[in-house]
């Protein structure tokens, strides 16, 4: 059976404590990331957002066990981010598509499961399905350079999402993109979302896309990384983009915009 909502929510997925983590570079110590307190529960859809180089990439890094941090805890799923990796708790979508160009859009989608052993039958119903969940059925045999940013990149949401893993670390996914082509792409997410109950962790700089997508914002400062505000978003999960125009939405667009201000250097 699958979980209901509210028991779903009360779960846990990340806990992070005291985190930090400072670079040591032949310029002397980077603090990336200093004292962060975090818990993600299942099913919620949290942003990052901050300043270039308030380390919002580097929280997404450790969280998927590409970087370490040099203090403090941090669970995923109940594991370390190292186990939570072999155990393949999550798909990660990187800023660029990162397709491979001589591999079809299904060939690309296929790769992780290739990898995993999974047999021709099952990789190719799994292609099926993720390329339907993306809209992008129908192109299963083109190749990368055939398709637009858009499309490529939600190509790279379902080779993230092909092994079915329940936690989506999303890094800049539509960062690249028109504006038009982005709005779409956010509503696409935001509907793949409440049809997959995933949980989904995304960086952005953008204030619309934060409170548009998330039902939490995380805004960070830099010198050293850390977390500035949490803000809980009241609007309700099923919400088109004309939402944005509300009063509710500019209001925490605005809470946004102060937290953002407030940690910033003109001088960067
Ligand atoms: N491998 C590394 N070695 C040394 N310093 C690093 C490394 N990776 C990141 N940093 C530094 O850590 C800080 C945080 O970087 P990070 O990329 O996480 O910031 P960000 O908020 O994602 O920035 P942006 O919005 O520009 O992508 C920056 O000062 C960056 O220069």
């Amino acid at each position: 059976m699958q979980p209901q909502p509210a028991d779903n929510a009360a779960r846990s997925v990340i806990d992070i404590a005291k985190l930090s983590l400072t670079f040591e570079t032949g310029d002397g110590p980077v603090h990336a990331l200093s004292d962060i307190d975090l818990n993600i529960g299942a099913g919620e859809f949290v942003s990052f957002i901050g300043p270039s180089g308030c380390g919002k990439t580097t929280l997404l890094r450790v969280i998927a066990d590409l970087e370490a941090p040099t203090g403090g805890t941090i669970s995923v799923n109940g594991m370390s981010p190292h186990e939570a990796r072999l155990a393949r708790a999550y798909g990660y979508v990187f800023q660029a598509a990162a397709l491979y160009p001589w591999r079809t859009i299904a060939e690309n989608i296929a790769l992780p499961l290739e990898i995993m052993g999974h047999s021709r039958e099952e990789q190719a119903e799994r292609v099926r399905r993720n390329m339907e969940l993306v809209d992008l059925d129908g192109f299963e045999r083109k190749y990368p350079w055939q398709l637009s940013g858009g499309m490529q990149q939600r190509a790279s949401i379902a080779r993230a999402l092909s092994f079915d893993p329940d936690l989506l670390l999303m890094d800049e996914p539509f960062g690249a993109l028109d504006e038009i082509v982005r709005d779409h792409l956010n509503e696409q997410l935001l509907k793949l979302w409440a049809k997959t109950d995933k949980t989904v962790v995304f960086v952005t700089h953008s204030i619309p896309e934060a409170v548009f997508l998330s039902t939490r914002i995380v805004v960070l400062c830099p010198r050293p990384g850390r977390i500035y505000d949490i803000i809980d978003n009241p609007l309700p999960r099923d919400r088109g983009l004309d939402i944005r125009e509300t009063a509710e939405f500019l209001k925490v667009a605005h809470r946004v915009r102060e937290g953002l201000r407030a940690g910033h250097s003109y001088d960067d």
